[in-house]
């Protein structure tokens, strides 16, 4: 694998989840996909290394390409894009009309740009040279109208810059491998969390932060589309993400995956008598759950590609102490509601997309010293990271962390994706009555 440039942080793989198709056909159907998609990329001598992710058996690993910056020529007029853009290129996709904030003369419709990330203050639609820092992302072709970018940036959409030669090449999410509704773009924590719950066909399960939906889809397939699966979220715009992904999978949203905007903080009805058959909407009665997923908001300091920007304006990294403090008590909170929710002997997953301790092993510390003797952290399958610091009872290898700054052998690929991860925390807990 190439060595990561200082500035910037990518990830070197990108995973796929399949389903509706064997490994061997989806194989085929992702190589021919990818080797057009990269031939329009600009890399042509290379052939995408793919392989099956050994613990994982419907996940596909993709190497992404990193090409060396020196082979990109950037003559081009420049075109400046906000930095939450900039980590999208990264990610593989092309340029939207809102993320573009400057053009310098000279570039127009159907012109080369070359595309950099303002990594400092801006002022958005700006025409001349931009002299804070930048980083520079690979070249592109302009498809929009100038005036179109520059005019009302902000009430512009749809496709301004096709990346003809990205500096990471990968499977773009808009691409039409992701159409078909056999693959689905899905990190690789996220793919072992679904796991870990361990769903069944038949079970009742609920998912209390769903959206925008990747964990609660797989989680459907995983149960082969049998039970009840419950997908809870506070926010109705996310929400509609689920409905739209569900219904591109073909999945019933009607009889088996019910969708409830709700704050999960007031999921259960402390009132109601627990057993019998699972209500209808919320608030349910204690206790009706084989599987509950509480995949906490959080910091989201894992997320991962990054661009470090000096002031870290659009960043995760800006948030404020107190702003970074208020995720450990709504986890906490999530995270009462949540066991009250677990049938005896069911099982809870508690998860975040963060590596700070305070939202991670220190809530199943919190969790398991409340005196709530119901509860025990259990062995996860897959564990991928069997790594965590501290836990009251010494059983640091129960709890997964990805934590992309742990050193890792970088020759073995198979290896280095587990490795080479967004930062993600993953623990288990049985619930006894
Ligand atoms: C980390 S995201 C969940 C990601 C999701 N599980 C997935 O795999 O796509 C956290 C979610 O929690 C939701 N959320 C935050 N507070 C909530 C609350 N009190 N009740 C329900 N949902 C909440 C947010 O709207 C957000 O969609």
């Amino acid at each position: 694998m190439t060595p990561k440039p200082e500035d910037m942080d990518y990830v070197c793989f990108t995973s796929v989840r399949f389903r509706g198709k064997s490994y061997e056909e989806i194989i085929l159907q992702l190589k021919s996909a990818l080797e057009e998609e990269y031939k329009s990329k600009g890399a042509t001598s290379v052939s995408p290394k793919i392989f099956l992710q050994k613990s994982l058996p419907d996940a596909i690993i993709i190497e992404n390409i990193l090409v060396a910056e020196k082979s990109l020529p950037q003559t081009h007029p420049r075109l400046y894009v906000d930095p939450l853009c900039g980590v999208a290129v990264l990610r593989g996709s092309d340029i939207f009309a809102g993320g573009v904030i400057g053009i310098e003369p000279g570039a127009s419709k159907d012109c080369p740009v070359s595309v950099y990330a303002c990594l400092e203050k801006f002022n958005a639609g700006f025409t001349k040279a931009y002299t804070g820092a930048t980083r520079f992302l690979g070249n592109g072709l302009l498809v929009m109208e100038r005036k179109q970018l520059l005019g009302d940036i902000h009430s512009n959409s749809g496709v301004a810059v096709r990346m003809t030669q990205p500096l990471v090449v990968c499977p773009s999410f808009q691409s039409c491998l992701f159409q078909s509704g056999n693959l689905v773009a899905q990190n690789l924590p996220s793919l072992v969390c679904a796991r870990v719950l361990d769903a069944q066909p038949g079970q009742t399960v609920l998912d209390m932060c769903c959206a925008p939906g990747g964990k609660c889809l797989h989680l459907a397939d995983l149960m082969q589309l049998q039970g009840t699966l419950i997908a809870i979220d506070k926010s109705a715009k996310r929400l509609n993400t689920v409905a739209e992904q569900a219904v591109k999978l073909g999945i019933d949203t009607e009889n088996f995956l019910r969708i409830h905007c709700f704050d999960a903080c007031r999921l259960c009805d402390d009132n109601g008598t627990d057993a019998g058959e699972p209500d209808s909407k919320p608030p349910y009665r204690p206790k009706q759950f084989d599987r509950v997923l509480l995949d906490a908001p959080c910091s989201a300091l894992g997320q991962r590609p990054r661009l470090l920007t000096s002031s870290d304006s659009s960043s995760q990294l800006s948030k404020t102490a107190s702003q970074l403090s208020s995720y450990a008590q709504i986890q906490n909170r999530l995270f009462r509601e949540a066991i009250k929710l677990v049938k005896p002997g069911g099982f809870l997953v508690y998860s975040t997309c963060t590596t700070r301790p305070e939202e991670n092993e220190r809530q199943v510390s919190l969790a398991l010293q409340m005196n709530w003797p119901n509860l025990k952290l259990v062995e996860q399958t897959p564990n991928l990271r069997p790594f965590g610091i501290y836990q009251p009872d010494g059983s640091v290898g129960l709890v997964q962390k990805f934590d992309p700054e742990v050193p890792y052998d970088a020759s073995d690929v198979t290896n280095a994706c587990n490795y080479d991860t967004i930062g993600f925390f993953v623990a288990k807990f049985v619930v006894f009555d």
